[in-house]
């Protein structure tokens, strides 16, 4: 029996004490806050991708240091599982335990016991490969990550700065790695290669794609971004702009999508007409837009992606001959436009889960060929191990046929099914944008947006509030759902509903209605609701609230 290097873990456990008035917390995103107290997190999160290794008997593990859209002081770490997808749920409350350990002599009983509890055989290799993104804080919490690696015995590779669907893609090629299930070479060139080529097959032969500007941010996805300019060249003429200012301030898809507005450093770069693109700080979100011959700004948010891509794929199928064969279905969450549920049922089939990319990532793997984005623009198309063997080894009957199958092959290579990525969806929309002939104009008007507001609501104790039915609706506080059905048939075409936030401390209330002040006046009259029942201080009370 190998047993626990347990003086070795001390002694680096010991350089990275804990405060005991912080509690952590792996929540939907894993550790997420200020980047200045999270150094005993990382140091226990290396010791923990160790253990996963070993107890997934040596497959390579993935850490990601960042804080995504998050405001430039806040870091955050998350685990990556073997197929490049988020780490079990089962492990999230380890990953807690352990990072909550008050003292050395706590960590190292809570990590003896854990190993225990989960059976996990030392004698295992442990193999972890993690990334950062362009934080300040994050080079120290990479060391202290490090030395967690290092008290567990793991082999490592460092992936440098990169955007964490970089390093998803890296997981799963390190896995895969010499088998019939490939994905790919497993260096970031391999990445920029794989996706790049498909991307030029697919638009080979297609009218030149006018210029693409991208707010990157001012984070990581500049750096990705810029390999795919120099390996996409005159295909797709890209702009970077946003790449080296302050990192998620006034620009990024959150930015975007939250104040449904131009980042405003691109109101003297983008002309009436021209789409552009926002990433957010690790680029695994992207929201598209343009604007109109006023100048009027359109968002193309991550539902608008999804009829776009959708529709794509389906034609393929039917085009390829393989409609029998193969079903495309879409996942949604209730922050889906009204409109989007709507244009997608009559075409589609549609479920809808609860928020969080895994919730959403599991029900489309239901599909053959599973479509889901997220409305903030996080999300991905996922081919069944099943499907992607349908298509390659489909016989054509007629050279169309034979056109479109390789078409599905390369849409395939362009996708990156490992998780949301915001490079590879974008180039996906262009694709399809060069493939239907389409401007913004004609892409946003496969169906109109619903007006919506979402609000926050900071009230005493968010877990009171609990949802069923795909969070669309609240069991607790009791009677307050009434209340919200009350408010909402008053509305012409209105939606509201509410749930408490995984990843702040508050709970989120979005509306939606016909027209724009009532989308407004509905969710503030929610919010209103929410914060009164939850005993909020009538003196503080918001005053846009009603
Ligand atoms: C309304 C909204 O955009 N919610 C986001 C946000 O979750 P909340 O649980 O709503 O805080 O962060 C999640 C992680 O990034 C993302 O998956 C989700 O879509
Ligand atoms: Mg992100």
């Amino acid at each position: 029996m190998v047993a626990l290097p347990i003086d070795e873990i001390k002694r680096l456990l010991d350089l990275h004490p804990k405060s005991p008035s912080i509690r952590y917390q792996y929540g939907t995103a894993g550790f997420r806050t200020l980047g200045k107290v999270l150094d005993p997190v990382l140091f226990r999160v290396g010791v923990l991708a160790g253990l996963r290794s070993k107890k997934l008997d040596g497959k390579v593990i993935g850490v990601m240091v960042t804080a995504s859209h998050n405001p430039e002081p806040d870091n955050g770490v998350k685990l990556v599982d073997p197929r490049g997808e988020m780490l079990e749920s089962a492990w999230e409350i380890h990953a807690t335990n352990l990072a909550n350990a008050a003292t050395t002599d706590d960590f190292v009983a809570a990590l003896e016991d854990f190993v225990k509890l989960a059976k996990i055989d030392l004698s295992k290799p442990a193999r972890v490969v993690f990334a950062r993104d362009t934080r300040p804080s994050g080079p120290a919490l990479v060391a202290s990550l490090k030395d967690g690696l290092q008290a567990i015995g793991a082999e490592t590779r460092d992936g440098g700065i990169t955007t964490t669907p970089v390093l998803h893609y890296l997981v799963r090629t390190m896995n895969t790695k010499g088998t019939s299930a490939s994905y790919g070479d497993d260096s970031e060139e391999g990445y920029i290669t794989k996706i790049s080529t498909a991307f030029k097959n697919l638009v080979a032969g297609k009218a030149a794609l006018a210029p693409l500007t991208i707010d990157c941010a001012n984070g990581v996805g500049a750096k990705t971004g810029q390999q795919f300019q120099d390996a996409l060249k005159d295909t797709l003429p890209i702009v970077l702009e946003n790449t080296n200012g302050v990192l998620n301030e006034n620009c990024g898809a959150d930015y975007v999508k939250t104040s449904q507005k131009l980042p405003p450093s691109l109101e003297t770069v983008l002309q009436a007409g021209q789409r552009a693109c926002s990433l957010d700080g690790d680029a695994d979100r992207l929201i598209y837009y343009y604007l109109d011959e006023r100048r009027q700004f359109h968002m193309l948010d991550g539902d608008k992606i999804t009829a776009l891509t959708a529709s794509f794929i389906v034609d393929l199928v039917k085009a390829s001959g393989l409609e029998q064969k193969i079903k495309v279905g879409v996942v949604q969450t209730a922050y889906a436009n009204g409109s989007s549920t709507k244009y997608l049922t009559e075409r589609l089939p549609v479920k809808c889960v609860s928020t969080g990319v895994k919730h959403l990532h599991h029900a489309a793997e239901h599909y053959d060929v599973g479509v889901y984005f997220e409305a903030n623009g996080h999300g991905t198309v996922l081919f069944s191990p099943q499907a992607e063997d349908t298509i390659r080894n489909h016989k054509p009957s007629t050279p169309a046929q034979s056109t479109t199958q390789t078409h599905l092959i390369n849409t395939i290579d362009v996708i990156n099914q490992t998780v949301g990525d915001a490079l590879s969806d974008m180039l996906l929309v262009e694709i399809v944008l060069a493939h239907k002939s389409y401007s913004g104009a004609e892409w946003d008007s496969l169906y109109a947006d619903l007006p919506n507001r979402l609000v926050k609501v900071v009230v005493g104790d968010r877990n009171a509030f609990k949802t069923e039915d795909a969070e669309r609706r609240l069991v607790s506080p009791v009677g307050l759902q009434a209340k919200i059905d009350e408010l909402v048939r008053k509305y012409e075409g209105g939606r509201s509903f509410v749930r408490p936030s995984g990843t702040e401390d508050v709970v989120r209330v979005y509306a939606e209605a016909a027209l724009r002040p009532q989308a407004d006046e509905l969710a503030f009259r929610v919010a209103g609701l929410v914060y009164d029942e939850a005993g909020g201080d009538p003196v503080n009370r918001p005053r846009e609230f009603l």
